[in-house]
């Protein structure tokens, strides 16, 4: 059929067919999971590449075409998604605020918003700065070259009327995932970019090249034809006739399973959807096991199989295989706060109320689309993003910003858990996201915009530190999250800058075509105390970029994993997904972990090809 998926499901293997052991077992089959499998399982006929790899993936397909359509991008099917909540946050008003974490073939890749943008240069060489050699952003350009092919939009008129630039040579040319530009400009985006650039925001000609700060367009992770360009179609359809590739669907990792001298074996695993006490099937690894179960379930599966905090794991009665107090901890995500203007003569067609008000452009942007595959439709969440430095942002007042953030005892809001380590560790993150917060090529503030006066100011360099909990008295339920969003009051002051930079922006000459009123948080709220009740309320948990929570840092800092990725304190386990990160960037994650994992899988191979000690 359109998808082929019969023929995939056929592929999918029964666990009665499980062999004994696989050379490399994949703990997910998200979106970094399926770029390290297809990886790992290349050259199946040539020794000693013959490697079996087994893919364990908690979900299934997704076999809905809808999914591949632009539209899908804000849709998240609630079947594609775990079915979890944080806790009560303090600094958000005690909401609980939004979970996203992926349950299907390809993770996030399959529900995500297609917005396919880099950090800058800075936000991986911080990384780099954390003690982790090999991984600034000229030794991971080549990473995202290799996982992306850019191809030139379709419509040169709209690319023309947009004005949209582009540098081909910072993408890949044959890479797994395509790249392009829909065919649709809204006009008031044009405004928009112009009124950045009066108030001090230029528009970069390419942002991927290191440079994502400022205002910029991005592209969209969808193929020529406009359809969803994903792990699962960039990295898993194509490989599907490797024999030496299997995925088992509908199967949850339980534990990782360690041998006296503390190798990883072997994988117990549980079929999805039985109660606890159900039977297991154990999987052996004779080379590696790489952790790929997303920001939540990697360090889940750590703490149940002994490797987390040691007072966590004995109060869940846990043996303890390695005291690593940072797993789970490191939470990071871009928090973001809506804000929201109403532009009183708007300009047409215009993406808030053209289509609800003008049947002819309805009609037209249906026609448009079922006959041409083009037109408003075919934008997903969006093209345009400004990345605002803190220097721009609030130029008078970044410095007691940062001041205030210097002065802090770092204890004071992070979790009560953190041990000495990890407040070294943080002290270290504090000193590169300040200097980070006076950097004029740095975005502090994402105001992702397409036309309308509405949007979601997101912070992008955080300084709260949130926790993913093993459940002591249930380990196979949801782990506690806690954000702890907005607990450091330095990430309030962040928010009430890019609250006023908003108004600045909508005070811009060009912007004034538009008429912008302001509808929230409303004219009447200018100190920053009611500012700060605004954000408060107003503030939500995540924007699906929710990280950290197994960190490549020293171990000394509370790190989890080394930057060849392997986990502290025992041998043969790894850790390929977006847990990894140290500092989250200030971008959409997806081409990132495209990114890392695509190293990821070089450094495995790596080490297989030296012989492992
Ligand atoms: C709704 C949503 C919208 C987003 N929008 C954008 C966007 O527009 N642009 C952008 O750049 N980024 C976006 N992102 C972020 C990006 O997609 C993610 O950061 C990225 O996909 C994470 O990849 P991962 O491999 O780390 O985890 P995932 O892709 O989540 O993969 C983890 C996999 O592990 C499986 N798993 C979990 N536990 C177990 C277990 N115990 N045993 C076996 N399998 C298990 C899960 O089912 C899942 O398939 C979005 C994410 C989401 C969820």
């Amino acid at each position: 059929n359109y998808l082929g998926h019969d023929e995939l499901e056929r592929r999918q293997i029964d666990p009665g067919a499980l062999k004994t052991a696989y050379d490399y077992i994949v703990v997910g089959g998200g979106q970094s999971g399926l770029v390290i499998a297809n990886r790992l399982s290349e050259d199946p006929t040539s020794e000693p590449s013959h490697m079996l790899v087994l893919v364990i993936e908690y979900g299934t397909f997704d076999n809905n075409p809808a999914q591949l359509d632009p539209t899908s991008g804000e849709k998240y099917p609630p079947g594609d998604l775990f079915n979890v909540t944080a806790v009560p946050q303090p600094g958000i008003g005690n909401r609980t605020g939004t979970v996203y974490a992926a349950s299907v073939v390809g993770g996030g890749s399959t529900i995500n918003g297609m917005l396919f943008e880099r950090g800058s240069a800075e936000d991986y060489d911080n990384w780099e700065r954390l003690g982790n050699s090999g991984w600034g952003f000229s030794q991971l350009l080549p990473y995202f070259k290799k996982s992306t092919k850019f191809n030139t939009p379709v419509d040169p008129a709209v690319v023309a009327f947009g004005n949209i630039t582009w540098d081909p040579s910072v993408y890949g040319t044959d890479g797994p995932i395509q790249a392009t530009y829909p065919p649709w400009v809204w006009p008031g985006t044009k405004i928009q970019l112009k009124a950045f650039n009066e108030v001090g925001v230029p528009t970069q000609f390419e942002a991927a090249g290191g440079k994502s700060y400022n205002a910029y367009w991005v592209p969209n992770n969808v193929n020529r034809t406009n359809y969803r360009s994903y792990a699962r179609s960039g990295y898993y359809d194509p490989v599907k006739s490797r024999p030496n590739l299997s995925l088992l669907l509908n199967y949850r990792v339980n534990e990782v399973l360690f041998s006296k001298a503390k190798h990883a074996h072997s994988a117990r695993i549980q079929a999805r959807g039985t109660p606890n006490g159900a039977p297991t099937i154990t999987v052996g690894a004779n080379t590696e096991i790489v952790l790929c179960a997303g920001w939540l379930h990697t360090p889940q599966i750590l703490q149940r199989s002994g490797i987390g905090p040691k007072a966590l794991l004995t109060a869940a009665g846990i043996p303890i295989i390695s005291d690593l107090p940072g797993v789970g901890s490191n939470l990071q995500d871009h928090p973001p706060a809506e804000i929201r203007f109403s532009y009183e003569t708007d300009v047409f067609p215009n993406p808030t109320s053209s289509a609800q008000t003008n049947a002819t452009f309805a009609a037209w942007v249906q026609d448009e689309w079922t006959q041409h595959r083009s037109g408003p439709l075919s934008i997903p969440t969006g093209n345009n993003i400004g990345a605002i430095p803190l220097t721009t942002m609030n130029p008078t007042g970044y410095k007691a910003i940062i001041a205030k953030a210097l002065a802090q005892t770092p204890a004071a809001y992070l979790p009560k858990t953190y041990t000495a380590e990890q407040l070294a560790g943080f002290v270290e993150q504090r000193k590169i996201l300040t200097a980070s917060y006076q950097s004029p090529t740095n975005g502090i503030f994402e105001v992702p915009f397409r036309g309308s006066g509405s949007t979601a100011l997101c912070l992008e360099k955080p300084m709260s530190r949130g926790t993913v909990t093993l459940q002591t008295t249930d380990l196979y339920a949801e782990p506690i999250i806690d954000f702890n969003t907005n607990i450091n009051p330095v990430d309030v002051d962040l928010t009430i800058s890019a609250v006023r930079f908003y108004r600045t922006w909508m005070a811009a000459p060009s912007m004034q075509q538009l008429s912008p009123a302001e509808v929230s948080p409303g004219t009447n709220l200018t100190t920053d105390a009611e500012l700060s009740t605004w954000v408060s309320t107003s503030m939500g948990t995540s924007t699906a970029h929710s990280c950290g929570t197994a960190a490549m840092m020293p171990q000394k800092l509370g790190g989890v994993v080394s930057p060849e990725l392997l986990v502290y304190g025992v041998t043969g386990l790894s850790v390929g997904d977006i847990s990894m990160i140290p500092l989250i960037p200030a971008t959409h994650t997806c081409a990132t972990v495209y990114a890392i994992s695509e190293k990821a899988a070089d450094l495995i191979k790596a080490r297989a090809a030296s012989g492992y000690p």
